[in-house]
């Protein structure tokens, strides 16, 4: 019985070994199972998570809240109650997306004019923002600058415009805020939003990875030091999630769209709905013991990336028969 399996696995691995150019196991090829269609055991759900009123009384900053993510994370904080100013540099679509949300709320929502970048400008935006509604409960640095590009082309002003968006804006906001909050002996919620390669690091991305790498650092240590001032600090790390202003710049032709997604164990790209559920509860009551945490959301996309053998994810059943024979036929090392 033994011989006749040995035997059969002799074959085997001669099949293998002699096919081995045309077959090399076709790693990268399309014979393994094809990713993507596991996204059907995850559904995106879209409605608000919480209860409804988690956010009333509340008051909320969302910087890059007209768009995107931060339009999203805005939606549903509104949907729940909260009363939030967006800023971010371009008022016209600023005010577009506070009366659209407002309007299906019945929740105000104020926009503010606000380049991150400009600590005098953060410092007015918080002004109008006390004017408007008081200091924030919740404060929430979604706004960001990116694009791809090789680092032996950036020019020191393309370094430069990323970090002060990115770090320095993140910081300045922060800062302002919580100053102020410090001043009036009020708790508040911060997150920030980074990247999965925040904490990996990327090429092409360097002037990004890098400052989201301190905006990282930035929230962890006050999480540490305010603590005792009520204030909390998070950070979520999404993965790829389809927006215009991320899309645009990261993957202009949609060449890597398929490759991206393929490699999503949950094989789907997240959408803005559900981060905002995330980021809403991060930002309310219910997560009042979570402070200094980093969430990576990114339907499992880093985990993926990172493991050297997830590669033979594309290996076939037939091709594991092989392969294990072949293992199981070597004696010695
Ligand atoms: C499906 C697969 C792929 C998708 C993967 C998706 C997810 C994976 C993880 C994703 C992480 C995402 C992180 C993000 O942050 S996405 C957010 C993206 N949104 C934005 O960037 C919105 C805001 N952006 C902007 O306003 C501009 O793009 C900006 C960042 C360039 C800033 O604008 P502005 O202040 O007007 O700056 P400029 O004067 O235009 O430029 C300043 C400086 O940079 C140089 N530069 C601009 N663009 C490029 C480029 N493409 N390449 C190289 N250099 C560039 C520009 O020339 C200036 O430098 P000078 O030296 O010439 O002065
Ligand atoms: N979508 C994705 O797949 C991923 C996104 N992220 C992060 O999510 C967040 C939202 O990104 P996303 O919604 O995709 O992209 P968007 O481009 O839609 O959002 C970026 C926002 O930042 C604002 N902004 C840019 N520069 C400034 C500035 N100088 N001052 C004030 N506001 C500024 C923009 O508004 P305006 O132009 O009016 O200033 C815009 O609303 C970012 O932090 C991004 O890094 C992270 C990983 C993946």
């Amino acid at each position: 019985m033994a011989a006749r399996v040995l035997g059969r696995a002799g074959r085997l691995a001669a099949v293998v070994r002699s096919s081995a150019v045309r077959l090399q196991l076709r790693l990268h090829g399309s014979a393994g199972l094809r990713f993507g269609s596991q996204a059907s055991f995850f559904p995106p759900l879209g409605d608000a998570m919480l209860p409804s009123g988690s956010f009333n009384n509340h008051v909320a900053l969302i910087t890059g809240g007209g768009t995107g993510l931060g339009r999203a994370m805005t939606a549903t904080l509104s949907q729940l109650g909260a009363q939030c100013i967006i800023a971010s540099r371009k008022l016209d679509i600023l005010q577009r997306t506070a009366e659209e949300i407002s309007s299906q709320t019945g929740n105000k929502v104020h926009a503010v004019q606000c380049d991150v970048r400009d600590p005098q400008a953060v410092s007015q935006c918080v002004d109008q923002m006390e004017a408007l509604t008081g200091l924030p409960d919740v404060i929430i640095n979604n706004a960001a600058g990116n694009f791809v590009c090789p680092s032996e082309r950036l020019s020191p002003n393309a370094w430069k415009t990323i970090t002060d968006i990115v770090l320095n804006g993140t910081a300045f906001v922060t800062l302002e805020l919580g100053k102020r909050l410090i001043q009036n002996q009020k708790g508040a919620s911060f997150l920030a939003i980074t990247t999965i390669y925040a904490e990996s690091g990327s090429g092409f991305v360097v002037p990004s990875a890098s400052a989201k790498a301190g905006v990282e650092a930035l929230y962890k240590s006050l999480a540490a030091e305010w603590g005792r001032y009520g204030h909390r600090f998070n950070i979520i790390q999404p993965g790829p999630i389809r927006t215009k202003g991320a899309f645009s710049r990261l993957d202009p032709t949609g060449a890597f769209e398929k490759a991206t997604i393929d490699r999503i164990p949950t094989g789907r790209l997240g959408t803005p709905a559900e981060i905002a559920n995330l980021a809403a509860y991060v930002s309310s009551n219910y997560a009042s013991w979570m402070s200094g945490a980093v969430i990576r959301f990114d339907g499992g996309e880093y985990v993926s990336l990172a493991g050297e053998f997830n590669e033979l994810r594309s290996v076939t059943p037939d091709q594991w028969k092989i392969l294990e024979a072949m293992i199981r036929n070597t004696k010695g090392s």
